[in-house]
């Protein structure tokens, strides 16, 4: 079985918690997720203190016409991040932009991993047919993911319900970041698409992404090094 990474989402407005949260993180080894609710509320300084001396995954999903998804990664490169999203949705010619707005303005040793989102975890069948989306979530993460590797990204965003038949058609080496992770018989809240650590684990995820289990309990060091230990043991 492999070894899986364990992301820490950092969903917070406020600095000196986020600060707080990447000490865990810091403390098991593991990398920090900053998305949309950090970087606004505070701003790209804050995002850069975070990110001093730490490896970021930074989560903005970008989502527009391929002229202002390059020109807004290619603003992106003064923070360096390890990880970069982008919503495969906008289609393949937005992600061939990214792809080449990266290899024109990050070095070769600081590019990011580019990874596209597919299907968001929060969205069931109903949501997808809600857009229009006959198909099933399988199926629709399994397109927009053979396109979007087809197009220029290096890795994918999917639910832990989706990982194993991705490796079956996309192999070993797609790296496949996994949201949608709650402890056993925990709340989902606003997810729908979950699998335990352990289970996403042997499904062959290659990192959980894993935000309120850890930061709304009232130990998150111990949560996040039982997952550790879950996912690396
Ligand atoms: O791109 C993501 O990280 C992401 C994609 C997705 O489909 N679903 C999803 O939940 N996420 C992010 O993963 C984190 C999940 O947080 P929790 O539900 O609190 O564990 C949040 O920061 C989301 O923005």
């Amino acid at each position: 079985m492999i070894k899986t990474g364990l992301i820490l989402a950092l969903d917070t407005k406020d600095p000196k918690q986020a600060e707080e949260w990447a000490r865990i993180a810091d403390a098991t080894g593991q990398m920090i997720k900053i998305g949309m609710e950090f970087t606004y509320a505070c701003g790209f300084d804050a995002v850069c203190r975070l990110a001093m001396g730490r490896q970021i995954f930074l989560d903005l999903k970008l989502h527009d016409i391929p002229n202002t998804v390059a020109s807004a990664i290619a603003s992106l490169a003064p923070v360096k991040p390890a990880m970069l999203t982008i919503h495969t949705m906008g289609g393949k010619d937005m992600i061939k932009a990214a792809r080449q707005s990266i290899d024109m303005h990050f070095q070769d040793s600081q590019k990011p991993i580019l990874l596209g989102v597919t299907v968001l975890t929060s969205m069931d069948q109903d949501n997808l047919n809600s857009i229009g989306i006959s198909k099933t979530p399988l199926e629709q993460v399994l397109l927009l993911g053979k396109m979007a590797i087809e197009a220029g990204v290096d890795g994918l965003v999917c639910s832990p319900l989706e990982v194993e038949y991705l490796r079956r058609h996309l192999g070993d080496q797609v790296p496949l970041v996994v949201p949608g992770i709650r402890l056993p018989d925990a709340v989902a809240d606003d997810q729908q698409r979950v699998m335990t650590p352990l289970q996403a684990r042997k499904a062959g995820a290659s990192w959980v992404v894993v935000g309120r289990p850890i930061t709304k309990a009232s130990h998150p060091e111990h949560i996040a090094q039982m997952i550790v230990q879950q996912l690396q043991g």
